[in-house]
């Protein structure tokens, strides 16, 4: 597997490129010339087992996972046909260079330091970046590590292999995305809810700004579904999910939380604010129609406003917008109300 030539010159373009990564422009030419005295001194790769380096090649072209290994000075020394492929680039391209002849600058740098971290430290490495395959496609590729050491026990290199995990990465975001989101409306959901709402209350004590929670049920709901069906009902709530939506600040987030139940959570908004805006949304929603099997519906909503003060615990205050809106229902609903001081 060891190349039995070697290209001096490239070497030499390479260790100039890495060495400008990491070193002052002054110091490269020093350290290009120590190199060219270590090439030049080197006993470069006379194989002894002929054989068992073709076995080994065989072995690792026939694995579909791109394998490759570089040596101390980070300068490939083989790799396998699935690399070839997914660079784009023929075994000589490879052998006998640097990551910086065959990536773009700004993914060689993160796979040299990678590859600096690792000689220093020995044993293994396993780290996810992104990768350029010859077809210009970026892949989210897991590296795999190690170091080998040579015979007199210093470190010969490192042996890489990659792993395409795009896939594996895109399916576990769309998993994390429907776990936060509402099947029926799209919208977030009150797991998301409970994520955002410890961010918005970390924003808003950083930037000493108010944040506010309205939540708005359904009057009657119940109505809707047994005068136009399950369906009808959930036509509705897609309806008025659209219809707050269109009118919501850039700075509210919408999350259905339950059955007809929404919560609005509201950055730099204090609690005055977010009652006009309630108020807004109350006198809105039944100026909306939707036509159900030829019938125009319009809704209400009843609507819990409060200012999440710093230092109160968010389950006394959810308990508390409750109340806000449970006073909304009982006052003959299509109500606005603020919750309560604690
Ligand atoms: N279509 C549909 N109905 C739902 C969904 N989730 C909950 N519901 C229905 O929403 C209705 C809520 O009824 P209630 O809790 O009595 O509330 P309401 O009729 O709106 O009465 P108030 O809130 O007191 O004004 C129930 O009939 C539930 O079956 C859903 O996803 N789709």
């Amino acid at each position: 597997m060891l190349v039995e030539s070697w290209s001096l010159q490239d070497s030499i373009k390479w260790t100039e490129l890495g060495a400008q990564q990491s070193l002052p422009i002054t110091a490269t030419e020093t350290i290009a010339a120590w190199l060219v005295a270590q090439f030049a001194q080197r006993d470069v790769a006379k194989l002894s087992d002929k054989e068992s380096e073709h076995m080994l090649q065989t072995v690792i072209d026939a694995i579909p996972v791109p394998i490759f290994f570089k040596d101390e000075l980070h300068i490939y020394r083989g790799c396998n046909k699935a690399f070839n492929t997914f660079l784009g680039l023929p075994a000589d391209k490879v052998i006998g260079h640097s990551v910086y002849d065959v990536a773009p600058k700004e993914l060689a740098d993160i796979y040299y330091q990678a590859d600096c971290k690792l000689l220093a430290q020995g044993n293994k490495q396993v780290y996810e970046t992104q990768v350029k395959s010859e077809t210009g496609e970026t892949f989210e590729i897991e590296f795999n590590k190690a170091v080998f050491y040579k015979r007199n026990g210093h470190k010969g290199g490192q042996v890489g292999v990659m792993l395409n995990i795009t896939e594996r990465n895109q399916l576990m975001r769309q998993l994390e995305r429907a776990s936060l989101t509402d099947p029926l409306t799209g919208v977030s959901n009150r797991r998301e809810f409970d994520k955002l709402v410890r961010l918005a209350r970390q924003n808003s004590q950083k930037s000493d700004s108010p944040v506010s929670l309205l939540i708005l049920d359904l009057d009657h709901f119940k109505n809707i579904n047994d005068v136009h069906g399950h369906d009808g009902g959930d036509q509705a709530l897609q309806f008025v999910v659209q219809k707050l939506l269109a009118v919501l600040p850039e700075y509210a987030h919408l999350f259905r939380i339950g059955g007809e139940e929404f919560y609005i959570l509201m950055e730099q908004t204090d609690e005055k604010q977010a009652q006009q805006y309630a108020e807004y949304i109350r006198n809105y929603l039944p100026t909306q129609s939707l036509i159900l099997k030829g019938a125009h519906l319009s809704m209400t909503m009843s609507i819990g406003v409060i200012e999440i003060k710093v230092g109160c615990a968010l389950d006394g205050i959810l308990k508390r917008v409750d109340q806000a809106l449970y006073q909304a229902k009982s006052q003959g609903r299509n109500k606005v109300c603020l919750a309560r001081e604690a």
